[in-house]
């Protein structure tokens, strides 16, 4: 179908994946997702990034699937559409990463 997501190929993940485990994302046993945990000084710079990172995921319709406790963020990504990682998984990690240092 035109415009349907895909996951990622092979060859894709085969460049991708190590770049993300650089940037501490790993690989979730079982599920084709990767995950990575935040840590922030207090409860009000956690929901800052949740504030950002949720601000995003509207813009690119593509949303995480998170926990947080007081200054701690875990976050999961994969996409629901295709059932595994796509190209907007890796997309919204990249921002992810760049608004926990903000
Ligand atoms: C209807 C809405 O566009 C879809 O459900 C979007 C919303 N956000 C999403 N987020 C993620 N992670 N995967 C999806 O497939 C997805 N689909």
């Amino acid at each position: 179908m035109a415009g349907k997501i895909q996951t990622l190929t092979m060859e894709e993940r085969e460049h991708i994946l190590p770049m993300m485990r650089n940037a501490q994302w790993v690989e979730v046993v079982g599920r084709d997702a990767i995950y990575k945990e935040f840590l922030f000084k207090d409860f009000n710079q956690a929901f800052g990034f949740m504030s950002r990172v949720a601000l995003q995921a509207e813009k690119m319709d593509h949303h995480p699937e998170w926990f947080n406790v007081y200054n701690k963020v875990q976050i999961t990504l994969s996409t629901h559409e295709c059932g595994g990682l796509s190209q907007r998984d890796i997309t919204l990690a990249t921002f992810i990463d760049q608004a926990s240092v903000l």
